[in-house]
């Protein structure tokens, strides 16, 4: 039984520490906070998480607020096989030193930088890449999103040029300081944005360029792709692709999955913890070759799809499982994944 420690226990943090909990092979040892609210009382009281803190000079303000910490970030890496990195996008830098020294590896997220730890992860491009590695970065919700399908389609689809817009969400459903509410915005305003090279760190060579826009929801982003391709293929035979991978799924409008707000409902009726949907889904309405390209839109719940991913490169990286598809297969069951 592996031991890994969650430096950050926000929207991913949380999820993350939960999806590790479900798995028979890694405990949770710890995950970390840095203000003593209702999330540091929910990991020790309700979750039996043990607390550690990100800013020592705040422990009397946890001790204030009485919620019983373990100790500090430094204390709670030295008991860990492997820590997850959840904090916010370049905190993780300032941190890589200190788990260098602790002898501790580390996953990174998305919010960091690819040349950070010089390996990017998904589960089903690049597994083999991380296998006993020190250092990694589950790459961002978009890009597993944008990964997701395209490696599906790789190889029956020859796919030449990929072009797409990113339709992103404004917020997460619980931050009230991010916006837009009432615009949309070029973001980032610079073409193309981050994404497509992004996507290069776990799919190599793919020519993928990609531009995005910021707009007032907070429940998931959408994309729509545009796949220059090289060989006939039929609708259905793409449908058949997306329908066969697991943390995809092929959703239809006519059958009233026609947003993201129906999305999100699906994913209340399946039960779901936090309501999470970590498939991706496409609709099948949208799939559509036209000559030499093919047409799709899909949606990516930010909060939840990269949390399957964490726990399969926990075990690349601790070598737990070599065959990715066992590990895969073995996090879905665990998490109720289609
Ligand atoms: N939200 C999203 O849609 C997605 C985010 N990501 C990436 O995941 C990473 C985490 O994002 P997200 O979960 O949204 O962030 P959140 O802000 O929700 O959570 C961050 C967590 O880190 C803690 N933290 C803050 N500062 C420090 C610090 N100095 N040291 C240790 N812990 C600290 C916070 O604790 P406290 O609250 O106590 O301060 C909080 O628990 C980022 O890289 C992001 O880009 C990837 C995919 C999707
Ligand atoms: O959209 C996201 O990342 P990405 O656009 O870099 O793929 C994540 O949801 C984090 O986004 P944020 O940096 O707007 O919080």
């Amino acid at each position: 039984m592996k031991s890994v420690a969650i430096n950050g226990f926000g929207t991913i943090g949380k999820r993350v520490a939960d999806a590790v909990a479900a798995q028979d092979d890694m405990k949770v040892i710890g995950v970390s906070k840095t203000r003593p609210n209702f999330e540091a009382r929910t990991a020790v009281e309700e979750k039996g998480y043990p607390l550690y803190i990100g800013i020592p000079e705040r422990e009397n303000l946890f001790k204030e607020a009485g919620i019983e910490i373990a100790g500090t970030v430094e204390d709670m890496i030295q008991e860990a096989d492997i820590v997850v990195d959840c904090t916010p996008g370049n905190i993780g830098p300032q941190n890589l030193e200190m788990y260098k020294k602790a002898g501790v590896k580390a996953i990174y997220q998305g919010g960091e930088d690819h040349e950070l730890t010089g390996l990017s992860f998904n589960s089903f491009a690049n597994y083999d890449d991380s296998y006993g590695a020190d250092y990694a970065r589950v790459v961002s919700c978009n890009t597993t999103g944008l990964t997701r399908t395209l490696h599906t389609l790789n190889p029956l689809v020859d796919i030449k040029k990929v072009r797409a817009v990113m339709v992103r969400r404004g917020s997460d459903p619980s931050e009230i300081k991010k916006g837009p509410i009432n615009a949309i915005v070029p973001n980032p305003p610079k073409v193309p944005s981050h994404h497509g090279p992004d996507v290069q760190t776990v799919m190599k060579g793919i020519d993928v360029t990609t531009m995005a826009l910021l707009v007032p929801t907070t429940l998931m982003h959408q994309h729509n792709l545009m796949v220059e391709i090289g060989n006939e293929v039929s609708n259905d035979e793409v449908i058949d692709l997306l329908e066969k991978r697991s943390r995809v799924m092929v959703v239809e409008a006519g059958a009233g999955l026609d947003s993201t707000a129906a999305l999100m409902e699906y994913a209340k009726d399946l039960g779901r913890s936090r309501n999470d949907l970590y498939e991706i889904p496409v609709w099948k309405e949208s799939i559509n070759v036209v000559d030499n390209e093919l047409f799709y839109m899909q949606a990516v719940h930010q909060e939840s799809d990269v949390v399957p991913e964490n726990v399969d490169a926990i075990r690349a990286m601790l070598e737990i499982e070599s065959d990715r598809e066992k590990s895969i297969t073995k996090t879905n069951k665990a998490m109720g994944i289609l």
